[in-house]
């Protein structure tokens, strides 16, 4: 298994001409951009977890039913620091390293209850933003980094937390239909002030403002004090409907204090991570339009969520659904030593992925009695008043054993049908891409012996009508050596495949990924 999680990967910064077998539709034009980790041993040291991996970006571009493979090391800061000093002088979230003392870009960001936190990596490996005609690599930290989505090579670090007070912003923001970004990042900084804060990047900046950064017109939309000052609730994603921006706080937190001493005590971010399994989960919603918070309590049991798949207004009801677990187990099996030979059988998740439905009443009648539900849609979710006002939400379990979820993005914060996601069993390892339909509930999968596909890419087709009618992209890698990687692509709607797109290389397993038309790609002569 070392072959596939724990063995450094090649660059092609070059483009290499896949073999293709089948059909590529010649409306397909444009490049599948992915980032996920790719190195994990520099030197003699060796990262602890998969999501320590240096970012390596790869792309498939589409041209006129031929397909171009390449892919190149994001030159982070933390990655020269690395290469340089030819070992790991970054912490990154499963391994604390300590830097070169001579040679320190990383010294101390800021301090916290008089201890130091050193400033967090530009390893950004998990997905792809876009902003304007811009694209940017994303991680979970302050720092995005620009990239040239043809050559993939690295440019300008930009540093959220000289916009606004955030030292952690999420890897996946949302966009809105005026090609506005939202995102949500926290403030643990300042004492007894720590806050989730909702943002808002415009596509393009004022005509007599040329040249100057998006990042400069960068605004506020709503701040949300943390439930506990010391222990903000951890997050990875969160949703939108057409007028409300969906927050859950929930039980898996950061301690900050254990943050604060992690480096004096020798103990990797991961460490400061914690399931508090008795707490709640609280939901917020925030106005886009008013930037203010709906009053009401609204909270359910404890719960750990990664991904939000899609949320909607319904008949005065907010409909959001999520992949939760039981307890924080996901991200554990995710640390090398766990996905070494017979991973499967050994490294078993205590707690399955479960697509679960939120149905929260916005509007209800306030002389509703204690204990009634007042879920007015057809849906066997609940949420129920209590005593003191709040609201008791529990769930409706739409499916499990599935992740990494994409949508039709152009149905995003609209009622929608379909979630396209790898079909993952118990262990963290996807064996197969799905097709769930939220209404229906019937599922469609695509699966062959040896192949592990990775988050699967909807793309529309250029005159689809239906929520289906397009093609869905997945890479997937081979557990057997022998055997080449290929770019996969299936009908939308039937989910057969009609080809695939073999590359004769080492690929490594990816995270998240975007699609690119053509026409959203700069030339090299803009
Ligand atoms: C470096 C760093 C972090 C990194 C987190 C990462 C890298 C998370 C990756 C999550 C993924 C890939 C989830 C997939 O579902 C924290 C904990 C935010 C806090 C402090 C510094
Ligand atoms: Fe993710």
């Amino acid at each position: 298994m070392d072959i596939i999680f724990g063995r450094n990967k090649e660059e092609h910064p070059e483009p290499i001409k896949a073999e293709v077998q089948g059909q590529f539709p010649a409306w397909l034009q444009g490049t599948l951009l992915r980032n996920g980790p790719g190195m994990h041993t520099i030197g003699d040291t060796k990262y602890n977890h998969w999501f320590d991996g240096l970012a390596l970006l790869h792309s498939f571009t589409f041209k006129n039913g031929e397909v171009y493979y390449r892919s190149k090391y994001l030159r982070s800061d933390t990655y020269n620091c690395n290469i340089e000093a030819n070992r790991i002088v970054v912490s990154e979230f499963g391994t604390m390293a300590y830097p070169d003392p001579c040679k320190n870009i990383f010294a101390k960001a800021f301090t916290y209850l008089s201890h130091t936190i050193p400033e967090f990596t530009d390893n950004c490996l998990i997905n792809i933003m876009k902003t304007g005609d811009d694209f940017y690599v994303t991680s979970e930290t302050n720092f995005i980094r620009k990239i040239n989505p043809q050559t993939l090579e690295t440019l300008e670090k930009v540093d959220y937390s000289k916009y606004l007070a955030v030292n952690l912003a999420t890897s996946h923001p949302h966009y809105d239909s005026a090609g506005n970004v939202l995102n949500m990042g926290t403030s643990i900084v300042e004492k007894g002030r720590t806050k989730y804060v909702i943002f808002k990047i415009p596509p393009s900046v004022p005509e007599k403002e040329k040249k100057k950064s998006c990042f400069k017109h960068l605004e506020v939309v709503c701040s949300i004090p943390s439930r506990s000052l010391l222990h903000p609730s951890y997050y990875h994603s969160f949703g939108m409907t057409e007028n409300y921006i969906v927050f859950v706080e929930q039980p898996f937190k950061l301690d900050i204090v254990k943050m604060a001493t992690a480096y004096f005590r020798g103990v990797n971010w991961a460490s400061c991570l914690s399931f508090h399994k008795d707490d709640k989960t609280w939901f917020h919603f925030v106005d886009k339009k008013t930037k203010k918070e709906v009053s009401t309590k609204f909270y359910a049991d404890a719960l750990v969520l990664f991904h939000h798949i899609n949320a909607y207004e319904e008949d005065g009801h907010i409909v959001f659904d999520i992949i939760a677990y039981k307890d924080n187990s996901l991200y554990d099996m995710f640390y090398l030593r766990n996905l070494v030979e017979d991973f499967e059988e050994k490294n078993k998740l205590s707690s399955r992925p479960t697509c679960k439905r939120f149905v929260v009443p916005l509007q209800y009648d306030k002389d509703a009695e204690v204990g009634s539900n007042l879920v007015r849609l057809p849906s066997t979710a609940t949420a129920v008043k209590e005593k003191d006002g709040s609201i008791y939400c529990q769930p409706e379990i739409l499916c499990e054993g599935i992740e990494l979820p994409r949508i039709n993005y152009d149905y995003n914060g609209k009622k929608y049908k379909y979630v396209f996601a790898t079909g993952v069993q118990w262990s963290p390892v996807p064996t197969k891409i799905v097709k769930f339909n939220t209404q229906t509930k019937e599922m469609l999968h695509w699966g062959e012996d040896h192949c592990w596909p990775s988050e699967p890419v909807f793309v529309p087709s250029p005159d689809a009508k239906e929520e289906d009618d397009g093609v869905v992209l997945t890479c997937v890698v081979m557990s057997d050596p022998k055997q080449a990687p290929f770019l996969l692509i299936l009908d939308a709607k039937t989910f057969k495949e009609l080809g695939r797109a073999r590359v004769d290389i080492d690929m490594h397993l990816d995270l998240h990924g975007i699609f690119i038309p053509e026409k959203g790609l700069k030339t090299e002569m803009e």
